[in-house]
């Protein structure tokens, strides 16, 4: 099936992240936990030769599909050219516009899997089923505490809950990746805590979590020029924060508890 569509395409794969889901039942199991129905606009991101495509679109009101490849473009152009409810849209998953989607499902280019997220979870919709490498999914869901906790752990949590829901065989694909993958189900929901800063809340995770072993309290001071905090300042603001959540590490830290301390910084800042 997805092996003879890429022989009669002549597609080999290995560049742009090119790595073709090719098993069956792993398609299937997607599709399952998609539980698309015919209301759904489904937005696919690398769309590659349209093996996830075509089962999407069985069950969608419509499917965008995003592909930069030009010759996979052309595939799906020559695959589903005459099918109206099909959009193709060429170019770069970063650089497009979406067009309005409830659901997202797809086989992501592990390259950019950052980006690609984070740009995603500013639009509005109701489910994500998608592919990634394992480590980063596991970093993407991981509790405060674990080994995996990370930027990307608050920064994914914030906007949606997220689960890892299967995890897959390098053996899947063609060519096979390098890497072991996960499938991760997004459901965005509104922010959990209060954030005052949301820009500034997210320059404090990156500026802390860059030093995860240091108390909170050392990583604040060390920057607080990358934070926009007077140096001289900061030994005094430090006094005003809750000295429990200071002294620990960034990683033991919840997100709840560091937006506490990005909203006290932000207070502080402004005084
Ligand atoms: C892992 S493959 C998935 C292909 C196919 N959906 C599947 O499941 O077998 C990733 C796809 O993303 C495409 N791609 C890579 N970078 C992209 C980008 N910046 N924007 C849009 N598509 C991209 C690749 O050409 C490739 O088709």
């Amino acid at each position: 099936m997805v092996r003879s569509l890429l022989k009669k395409y002549g597609i080999q794969g290995g560049s742009h992240d090119q790595h073709f889901l090719v098993d069956n039942r792993i398609l299937e199991r997607i599709i399952e936990e998609s539980r698309i129905g015919p209301e759904d606009v489904v937005l696919e991101i690398g769309a590659g030769v349209g093996n996830l495509t075509e089962k999407i679109a069985s069950k969608a009101k419509k499917t965008i599909a995003i592909e930069l490849d030009p010759n996979l473009v052309d595939v799906l152009h020559d695959r589903f050219g005459d099918h109206e409810e099909i959009q193709i849209i060429s170019g770069d998953v970063l650089e497009v516009e979406f067009p309005p989607f409830n659901k997202v499902v797809a086989n992501l280019p592990y390259s950019i899997s950052s980006p690609v997220t984070f740009k995603l979870l500013r639009y509005d919709f109701d489910l994500g089923v998608l592919m990634y490498q394992y480590e980063f999914a596991r970093r993407m869901v991981a509790c405060t505490g674990s080994e995996d906790y990370s930027r990307l752990s608050v920064a994914t949590q914030y906007y949606a809950d997220a689960e890892i829901i299967m995890k897959i065989p390098a053996s899947a694909f063609s060519p096979p990746p390098k890497v072991m993958s996960a499938v991760v189900k997004l459901v965005p929901r509104p922010f959990p805590y209060k954030v005052v800063d949301e820009s500034f809340f997210f320059k404090f995770i990156t500026a802390v979590f860059g030093q995860r072993r240091k108390k909170l309290k050392n990583s604040i001071m060390n920057n607080s020029s990358k934070l926009g905090l007077n140096k001289e300042d900061v030994k005094e603001m430090i006094i005003q924060l809750p000295q429990d959540i200071i002294d620990k590490r960034p990683e033991n830290l919840s997100p709840f508890e560091l937006a506490d301390i990005a909203n006290g910084l932000k207070d502080i800042k402004q005084l």
